[in-house]
């Protein structure tokens, strides 16, 4: 049988590296780890207890609880804060948020894979309430390792683990997030775009006081190079993550994540993990790139909590640094 028309990975208008691979225990993979660069880790062995989660299992044990489901008119599942949305009047979310069984979810997924109208995300933090089968594929993770690399790392806690259930050619869009994350992969095939924080400027973020923030206002695919000209300065990585692979996206560092097409259903769980508050950290200068980006948020939050009225807050900003430029 012919094999399946697969159409090529997207080419972007930049250059992409690729995130180095290695087994986990390899020194080398500490090293980036421990220098908050990104790494693909083989062999953790993190959620082998896991890998045979598919829509069946999952139903099966599942099926009692509700589930957070995204649903979009194109393949695009840009994040929002729904907090947000009364600041900013004329803001339109991009995808519509339910809430339904996980037995319900694979039969809207059938429809949506036949009607190719909608594309659907299901995303919900593992939390109790699933079934006993679950709680021991669960607890069975690799957790001595896990929370080695939490302490070793001085991280802060875990905050949550997502569950992911996408539809192959379903995109998130790139942002970053300003936790730790060890994302792991247990079904189907997702690429992986990471930038590091220093591409900041060439990313255009939303403000911190719009639904989108943290969201790049760009995208990749078919970037707006007139209004996003440093967009063809960017540099990224990419990488590809196979069943039981473990991608260590650091904090601050863009990311953007597809389900390969045609290569059905992914499956994916991520660790996130909060840092220590900052007192406790040593400040070394010069400042890193994830430094300054903290601290334009909290010039940002001041700004707009001062100006106490958001359409200020960007002519505020400009005169200021209008002001100023060398
Ligand atoms: C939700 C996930 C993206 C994806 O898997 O679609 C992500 O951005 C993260 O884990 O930080
Ligand atoms: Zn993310």
């Amino acid at each position: 049988m012919a094999a399946e028309a697969v159409d090529p990975p997207h080419r972007y208008k930049f250059p992409l590296s690729k995130v180095p691979r290695l087994p986990y225990d390899d020194p080398q993979a500490q090293r980036l780890i421990s220098a908050q660069q990104p790494v693909v880790l083989t062999g953790s062995g993190l959620v082998d207890s896991a890998l045979h989660w598919n829509l069946d299992y999952l139903s099966d044990n599942m099926a009692n609880t509700q589930f957070t489901v995204y649903q979009s008119d194109n393949y695009y599942f840009k994040y929002y804060e729904a907090r947000k949305i009364p600041q900013q009047k004329d803001f339109v979310s991009p995808t519509i948020q339910m809430q339904m069984s996980f037995p319900e979810f694979v039969e809207k997924l059938k429809e949506a894979q036949c009607s190719k109208k909608h594309w659907l995300y299901l995303q919900q933090p593992l939390t109790e309430g699933v079934g006993d089968k679950i709680v021991q594929d669960f607890v069975s993770f690799n957790w001595r390792w896990i929370s080695k690399q939490q302490k070793e790392n001085n991280w802060g806690p875990l905050s949550s683990n997502l569950l992911l259930v996408g539809m192959a050619g379903n995109i998130t869009p790139v942002h970053y997030d300003e936790q730790q994350n060890f994302f792991a992969q247990l079904r189907g095939v997702k690429r992986c775009l990471l930038f590091a924080p220093d591409q900041f400027k060439s990313l255009y973020p939303f403000p911190v006081y719009h639904p989108h923030d943290r969201q790049s206002q760009v995208n990749l695919e078919n970037p707006n190079l007139e209004k996003f000209p440093k967009v063809l300065e960017l540099k990224g990585f990419e990488a590809t993550l196979h069943p039981g692979d473990v991608l260590y996206i650091p904090i601050y560092w863009w990311h953007q994540i597809e389900s390969l097409p045609q290569k059905g259903v992914t499956i994916s769980i991520n660790f996130w993990y909060k840092v220590r508050n900052s007192c406790q950290q040593t400040v070394t200068y010069p400042l890193a790139a994830s430094q300054k980006i903290a601290i334009m948020r909290n010039i940002e939050k001041m700004v707009t909590d001062a100006l106490g009225d958001i359409n200020e807050v960007a002519p505020f900003m400009r005169t200021m640094v209008l002001g100023r430029v060398d």
